[in-house]
Parts: C-alpha cells; sequence; structure tokens
C-alpha cells in the first residue's frame, strides 16, 4: 500500500516538476498585446487573409491602416470594410519591394504599433519547369518585402507612445514549416520569414516589441484561387493533409495569437501538430505549450515520419500513373500493336491468320486497360 502511494507520488512529482521548471524559465516571458485604440498596419490588406484581418481589428476598435499596390483593390477593400463596420481604414499604395515607397507610407502613417507582414505572391511549380524570374519575384516580395517593411517601420516603432508592448508578425504559411512539393521558391522565402523572426525577437525584446509568426493551411482567398489554375496535382495533394480554412478564420486566429504574444501561431489542429513538430529552438512563452512540447517529442517525430511515409507514397503513385498514361496513350499503343505483328508474323508465317487476329485484339486490349 504505501509502495503503491509511493510510486504514485513519484509518478506525478516527474510531471509538476517539470511544469514548474518551465515555468520559471520559458523565455521570453509571456505578454498582452492590446489591439483597442492602437495603430496596426497591415501589408497585403486590400485581399484574402489581410482584409479578414483588417476587417477584425477595426471591429476590435483598433485604428487600421492597409498597405498594397493596387489603388483600385485598396479602394474595394477600404468600402467593404466600411460597409461591414462603418469603421474608415487608412490606404498605402505602394510595392514591398521599394523601400522609398514603403518608407514614405509608413511615415505617413505615423507610428505603428502592430505590424502584420502579410503581403505574399505564391506560383506554384516544380523547380525545373518554373522560370528563375517567378523564383526571384517570390523571394522579392515575401521575403526581402519583409526586410523593407521593418526597416521602414521600427525607427518609429521604437519611438511610439507610451511604450506599450508593440508586436511585428509575420504571415507564414505551413509551407514555411515544412517543405512541400512544388514550393521550392514559395517554402524558401517563408522559411527564410523564420531565421528573420527568430533572430528579430533577440534584437527588438528590450524595445517591448514582440514577435510572432503565423502558420496557416490552404485559406481560402482570392490568391488560393489563382493559385490553384496552376498548381502541380502533388502539390494538391500533399497540401490535403491539413484541409482548408476560410480567410475569416484564420484572421481570427492570427489575431488572437497577436493579441496573446506568441511567438508560433498555428490555426488549426493539423497546424498544431506541425507546430510541435518543428518547435526546434524558437522561443515559446508559454509554459504549458513548453510542457506539451517536451513530452510530445518523441511521438510527434512518429507522426511527421508517417506523414513523410504517405507523401513519398503519393509521389510514387503519381510517377508510376503517369508511366502506366503513358502505356496507354494512343503512340504507345501503335508502337506496341506495330512491335506484337512484327513478332507474330516472324514467328508463324504460314497458316496461323486467326490466331495472330486474335492475339493482336487480346494485346490491345490488355493495352487499353
Ligand atoms: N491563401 C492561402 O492558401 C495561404 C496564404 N498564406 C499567406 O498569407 C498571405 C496572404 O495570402 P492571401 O490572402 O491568400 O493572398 P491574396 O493574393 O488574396 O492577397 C495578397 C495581398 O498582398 C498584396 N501584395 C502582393 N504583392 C505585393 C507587393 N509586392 N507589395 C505590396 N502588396 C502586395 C496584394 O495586393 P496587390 O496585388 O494590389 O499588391 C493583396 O493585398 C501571403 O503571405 C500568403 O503567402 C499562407 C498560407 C496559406
Ligand atoms: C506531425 C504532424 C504533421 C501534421 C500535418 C502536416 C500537414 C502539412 C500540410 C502542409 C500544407 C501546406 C499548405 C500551404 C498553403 C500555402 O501557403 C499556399 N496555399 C500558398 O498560399
Amino acid at each position: 500500500m504505501a509502495l503503491a502511494f509511493l510510486s504514485l507520488l513519484l509518478l506525478l512529482l516527474f510531471p509538476l516538476s517539470l511544469l514548474l521548471i518551465l515555468r520559471l524559465i520559458v523565455r521570453p516571458k509571456p505578454v498582452k498585446i492590446p489591439i483597442k485604440n492602437r495603430h496596426v498596419f497591415i501589408t497585403g490588406g486590400s485581399s484574402g487573409i489581410g482584409l479578414a484581418l483588417a476587417q477584425r481589428a477595426a471591429q476590435e476598435g483598433a485604428r487600421v491602416s492597409i498597405l498594397a499596390r493596387s489603388l483600385q483593390k485598396l479602394e474595394e477593400a477600404k468600402q467593404s470594410i466600411h460597409l461591414a463596420t462603418g469603421i474608415e481604414v487608412a490606404t498605402y499604395a505602394a510595392d514591398v519591394r521599394d523601400f522609398e515607397a514603403v518608407k514614405k507610407a509608413v511615415n505617413e502613417a505615423g507610428p505603428i504599433d502592430v505590424l502584420v507582414v502579410n503581403q505574399g505572391v505564391f506560383m506554384p511549380q516544380e523547380l525545373e519547369e518554373e522560370e528563375l524570374d517567378e523564383v526571384r519575384f517570390m523571394i522579392d516580395v515575401n521575403l526581402m518585402g519583409s526586410f523593407n517593411m521593418i526597416k521602414a517601420t521600427l525607427p518609429l516603432m521604437k519611438k511610439r507612445d507610451g511604450h506599450g508592448p508593440a508586436s511585428i508578425a509575420f504571415m507564414s504559411s505551413q509551407a514555411g514549416q515544412v517543405g512541400i512539393y512544388g514550393y521550392t521558391a514559395y517554402s524558401a522565402s517563408k522559411f527564410g520569414l523564420r531565421g528573420l523572426a527568430e533572430a528579430l525577437q533577440q534584437e527588438v525584446i528590450a524595445d517591448n516589441i514582440h514577435v510572432s509568426l503565423i502558420f496557416p493551411p490552404d485559406t481560402e482567398t482570392p490568391g488560393l484561387e489563382e493559385e490553384t489554375k496552376r498548381r502541380p496535382q502533388l502539390t494538391s495533394i500533399i497540401a490535403a493533409s491539413s484541409g482548408t480554412m476560410k480567410a475569416d478564420e484564420v484572421a481570427k486566429k492570427a489575431l488572437h495569437g497577436i493579441q496573446s504574444g506568441s511567438f508560433i501561431v498555428p490555426c488549426n489542429f493539423e497546424g498544431l501538430l506541425l507546430s510541435i513538430a518543428t518547435a526546434g529552438l524558437s522561443p515559446q512563452r508559454s509554459f504549458l505549450m513548453a510542457f506539451v512540447e517536451v513530452v510530445a517529442a518523441g511521438i510527434i517525430r512518429f507522426a511527421g515520419l508517417c506523414f513523410q511515409w504517405n507523401w513519398y507514397g503519393s509521389i510514387e503513385k503519381w510517377h508510376a500513373q503517369k508511366r502506366s498514361k503513358y502505356l496507354g496513350s494512343s503512340w504507345c499503343l501503335i508502337f506496341r500493336c506495330m512491335h506484337m505483328a512484327f513478332l507474330l508474323f516472324r514467328s508463324c508465317p504460314n497458316d496461323c491468320g486467326p490466331v495472330v487476329l486474335h492475339d493482336i485484339v487480346s494485346y490491345m486490349i490488355t493495352v487499353q486497360e
């Protein structure tokens, strides 16, 4: 009896002491980022996730500014937010690749409390087929554009009123946590954001600025609609492991993640698993999440390997199907019939006509199948 009690106590002691230690050591310390009456600046705020985020932030009482290239889309976004909430947002037309234009917009907008670096372009294709210009475009907009935004924003952000906690949030993607077929350039740009965010957090923590990285799965937006027109089939098959969300659901998770100061912000259940699996050496403010990461590390790695097993299975199957499609194609059929006829006529030159015909027909049928 005493022994059972003692072992139960030991069994409980281990997780409890781990929780206690984690509570003491997680860094940076937990923080709350208020949104109400603060200036939220969203790049790519004229469409999709950015637009949904702008509307939500406005509804929660923030002063919202949005930036994108097309004036017309900005105007439409402004009107749709006004129609839905009665609130006016400020708009800035600039290309994030143009540092001077971005600096002008940010200085006009005034000190920013919450910067959401959300602009992004995605053109999936196998690297071998993709033009280098497209690769460069994705890296320029998604990664260099993010550097431009931060360089332009930081000086004023540091001088913000009251020095309350500020935030810089990046819209990454689950393809920024794991490499996905067809996304060599896109994944590279989004993985790049992670390095940028981890290093930046250490540099700005002393200014009470807190970094968040948001990792949505496929999300129903005008961008995704365009993307699906040209997406390789395997990209869609693998991306489907995580399902699809609505832009407003992603915006809700994103805003909540920013407000609770989380460094890593997953958006759905698969995303939560993915974040635990790829926790690595990222900062973690929540001791409860840190506890889950420590305890689940082994089993989640196993789950990750199962996903890879499944994905490589799909890739293998896809290539096999491509081969059998070639076997079923008409050119191949003609070639094989000629080959078969040649072999048959060579082996039985005399009175075996009906046999030859029968063989050719059955051969054609099997090839068609
Ligand atoms: N939709 C999805 O499935 C997912 C999207 N994401 C990420 O979420 C973010 C938003 O995606 P989503 O809402 O789908 O995209 P959309 O294509 O719907 O919207 C993109 C926004 O970014 C702006 N933008 C694009 N290029 C530039 C540029 N060079 N300078 C300034 N603004 C620019 C666009 O306006 P304009 O063209 O006028 O410049 C638009 O406002 C992206 O970073 C994307 O990678 C992550 C995971 C999944
Ligand atoms: C260990 C557990 C693992 C859990 C599941 C992992 C599922 C990963 C799926 C990755 C999907 C990537 C979608 C990218 C969407 C995107 O960014 C584009 N639409 C472009 O915008």
